[in-house]
C-alpha cells in the first residue's frame, strides 16, 4: 500500500511526511483545526465555529506533528502571544489563523464571518444572512443580532414545518433547503392614516409564514373564508403568528388553508412587524407528496415552482391566492 494509493482525504498514507500531510489536509479543507487529543481549547474552537453554523475538520497530532504546523502568518495582533506549537491551531482558506486567542480575535474584529463567507465554508440560510448584513454594512454587534435572530427563526420554522408534516403522517426532513425570506415592515402612521389600510387584503405567497407582530399596537386582521368577517389579531407580547400561505395549499394538497389578511390603522404611530416566510423548496416544483394523494383526495395542483407562482401573482395583480385558481388540474383540463 506504501507510496502507490493517492491518500483520500483524512487518511494517513506512511509515504508522506508529515510536513506534506499537513499541507495537503490544509489545502483541501477549507476550516480544519489541528490539535492533540481531547483538548479543551480545540472544544472551544469548534464550539465558536459552531455558533457561526460552520462544522470544521479536526485532525488530532502528536507532539512531533504538533510542531510541524506552519506558523501563522507574522503581521497578527502583537498584543497576543505567540502560537504556542503544542496548543491547538485553526486555518481557514489554506491560512493560518492561529489558536483560540486568535480566532476570537478575529470573530470579535467582524472579520471571521467575511472569511468564512469568502472561503465558502458558510452554508445555506447562514450565507445568505452573511451577504444581507454586507450589503447593510452593519456593525458587527448588529450583524450577530440579525445572525441569531435569524437563525432562531429558521430554526424555528423548520420546527414547525417538520410538525406540521408529521401531522399528516410524513416523515423526514422536507423542508430542509427551502429559502426563508426576511421581511421587516415599518408602518409610519398619522392622524389621517386611523381606519386606511397599511397592507391591503392578501395571503402570503410561500408555504408558510412566521410573523412577529408588533407588540403594542394593534391592527392585523384575519378573515374567516366562511363569513368574510374580519378577526383582530391583538398584540400578545412575547407570541408569533403563524399562518399559511399559497405554497402550503398546494403542497398539502388543500389541506393547509392560505389565510387571508390585512393591516388595518389604529393610531397615529410607528408600528414594526417583522415577516419571515417560508417560501417553497429552492430547485424543482412544490408538488403535493404522493402520501397526500388518494382516491378520496385527488390531486388538485399541476406542479410549479415558487418563483413561476410568484410572477403569476405579480403580472395579474392578484395578491389574494387568487392565482391558486390557475393552478388547479381541473382549470388546466378545461
Ligand atoms: O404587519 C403585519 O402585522 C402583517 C404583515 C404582513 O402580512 C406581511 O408582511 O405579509
Ligand atoms: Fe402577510
Amino acid at each position: 500500500m506504501q507510496g502507490q494509493r493517492k491518500p483520500d482525504s483524512l487518511s494517513f498514507d506512511i509515504a508522506e511526511s508529515a510536513e506534506t500531510r499537513i499541507r495537503r489536509l490544509i489545502s483541501e479543507h477549507p476550516v480544519i483545526i489541528f490539535s492533540r487529543s481531547s483538548c479543551c481549547m480545540c472544544h472551544a474552537m469548534k464550539k465558536l465555529l459552531a455558533s457561526i453554523g460552520v462544522h470544521p475538520t479536526v485532525i488530532e497530532l502528536d507532539d512531533h506533528e504538533m510542531a510541524a504546523l506552519p506558523p501563522p502568518p507574522s503581521e497578527g495582533d502583537d498584543s497576543l502571544s505567540p502560537r504556542n506549537s503544542s496548543a491547538p491551531a485553526v486555518f481557514i482558506g489554506g491560512t493560518c489563523i492561529g489558536g483560540l486567542e486568535y480566532l476570537v480575535a478575529l470573530h470579535l474584529s467582524g472579520h471571521l464571518v467575511p472569511k468564512l463567507v469568502q472561503v465558502g465554508a458558510l452554508a445555506g440560510f447562514s450565507q445568505a444572512v452573511q451577504e444581507f448584513c454586507s450589503q447593510l454594512d452593519v456593525s458587527s454587534h448588529k450583524r450577530k443580532v440579525i445572525e441569531s435572530y435569524a437563525k432562531a427563526v429558521n430554526d424555528l420554522a423548520m420546527e414547525i414545518s417538520r410538525k406540521l408534516a408529521e401531522s399528516l403522517g410524513l416523515k423526514g426532513d422536507l423542508f430542509e433547503n427551502w429559502p426563508i425570506q426576511f421581511r421587516i415592515n415599518k408602518y409610519h402612521f398619522t392622524p389621517e392614516s386611523v381606519g386606511t389600510l397599511g397592507v391591503q387584503l392578501h395571503t402570503d405567497s410561500g408555504f408558510l409564514t412566521i410573523l412577529q407582530d408588533d407588540e403594542n399596537v394593534g391592527g392585523l386582521e384575519v378573515m374567516n373564508n366562511k363569513s368574510g368577517e374580519f378577526i383582530h389579531v391583538d398584540p400578545l407580547p412575547g407570541t408569533i403568528t403563524v399562518n399559511f400561505g399559497d405554497i402550503g395549499t398546494a403542497w398539502s394538497n388543500g389541506r393547509f388553508c392560505n389565510v387571508k389578511h390585512r393591516v388595518k390603522c389604529q393610531g397615529a404611530t410607528v408600528r414594526i412587524s417583522v415577516a419571515s416566510f417560508v417560501l417553497g423548496p429552492k430547485e424543482g416544483p412544490v408538488e403535493a407528496p404522493k402520501e397526500l394523494v388518494d382516491d378520496q383526495n385527488p390531486r388538485l395542483y399541476v406542479p410549479f415552482t415558487w418563483e413561476d407562482y410568484r410572477r403569476l401573482r405579480l403580472e395579474t395583480k392578484s395578491h389574494a391566492g387568487e392565482s391558486l385558481a390557475n393552478m388547479l388540474i381541473s382549470s388546466q383540463s378545461e
